[in-house]
């Protein structure tokens, strides 16, 4: 696969991500959710704004022949810092996908390297070039919302994750996506419940201002994963309880939207969608 068609599958990423509806706690074509700043419009811009990026990061992963993998995340966060500037020009300064530029900017890196290294997969590649950023970044500054849970909570964020190669990501999204079948958009949002009933997504305790929330957010996923999902009647009336109280509580689920982006990356890879 060339670069240019795995960054192809990036964008495409995050656009299959935006169009999923209806997502509680995120922005679609039907419902701005907890977002009265952003659009899906804003989102197709703010995804086009990225292909150059993703090309670097996939020229990135092709070209480097050195073995300590950690100098080729130094190399892919220069062009991310630069690529998160250009989201910022594209949306006005707001926030759509800091997240994705730094978890997909690392998938696709990966995905390039793989191409010449077939004996690695992209988690471990990850693993390895992220060994030691929760050290390097956290523990000092309390700017950012995973900066100051790191303080508050010793929760290393979407950095742990990295660092831990997204195993919510190979060993759970992907295989559900794998294993269900029926409608794309119903997939989509059944996986993207199935990683918010695991993972502790920092925007969403930022949102809430307590770590309860995230028992909370599991409990609530799980129930619709019980219900039988989207493509059942009581999911569906579910979903769309969940997504008022979503809006009502001002809760946001920014982190696990990351995450289904990068499953759905992995899984345009692989020929699973
Ligand atoms: C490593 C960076 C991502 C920078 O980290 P930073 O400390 O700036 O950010 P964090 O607060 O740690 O947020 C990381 C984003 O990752 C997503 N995320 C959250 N939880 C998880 C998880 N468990 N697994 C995977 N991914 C996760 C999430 O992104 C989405 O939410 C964004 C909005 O969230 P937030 O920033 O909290 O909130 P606001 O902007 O205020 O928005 P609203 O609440 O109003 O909605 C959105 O973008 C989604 O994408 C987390 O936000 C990376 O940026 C980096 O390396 N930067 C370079 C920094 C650097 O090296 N600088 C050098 C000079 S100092
Ligand atoms: N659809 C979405 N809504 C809000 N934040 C997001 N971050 C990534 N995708 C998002």
């Amino acid at each position: 696969m060339s670069p240019q068609e795995i960054a192809q599958n990036a964008e495409k990423a995050l656009l299959y991500e935006v169009v999923t509806n209806p997502k509680p706690g995120l922005v679609d074509p039907a419902d701005r959710g907890p977002h009265p700043d952003m659009d899906v419009y804003l989102f197709i811009n703010s995804s086009l704004s990225l292909g150059e990026y993703f090309r670097q990061a996939a020229k990135i992963g092709t070209n480097f022949t050195d073995t300590d993998l950690r100098e080729m995340f130094k190399k892919l966060r220069q062009a991310g810092i630069q690529a998160e500037k250009t989201m910022f020009e594209a949306t006005k300064k707001i926030n759509t996908h800091k997240g994705a530029i730094f978890s997909l900017g690392l998938f696709v890196c990966a995905s390039a390297y793989c191409q010449r290294h077939r004996d690695l997969d992209e988690f471990e590649v990850i693993s390895k070039m992220t060994q030691g950023l929760v050290k390097h970044d956290l523990g000092q500054k309390n700017d950012t919302a995973g900066e100051r849970q790191f303080l508050k909570y010793g929760k290393g964020g979407v950095r742990a994750e990295a660092e831990a190669g997204y195993p919510i990501v190979k060993n759970v999204a992907l295989p559900f996506l794998a294993k269900s079948t029926g409608e794309l958009n119903t997939r989509l949002l059944d996986t993207l419940m199935k990683i918010v009933s695991q993972i502790e997504d920092s925007n969403l305790i930022k949102r809430a201002g307590n770590i309860q929330v995230v028992e909370w957010s599991h409990e609530q996923a799980e129930k619709y994963l019980d219900l039988g999902g989207y493509g059942t009647a009581a999911g569906k009336e579910f979903m769309q309880e969940l997504n008022q109280t979503f809006k009502e509580e001002n809760y946001s689920l920014g982190g696990s939207a990351d995450l289904l982006i990068i499953t759905i990356f992995m899984a345009l890879q692989k020929n699973i969608i």
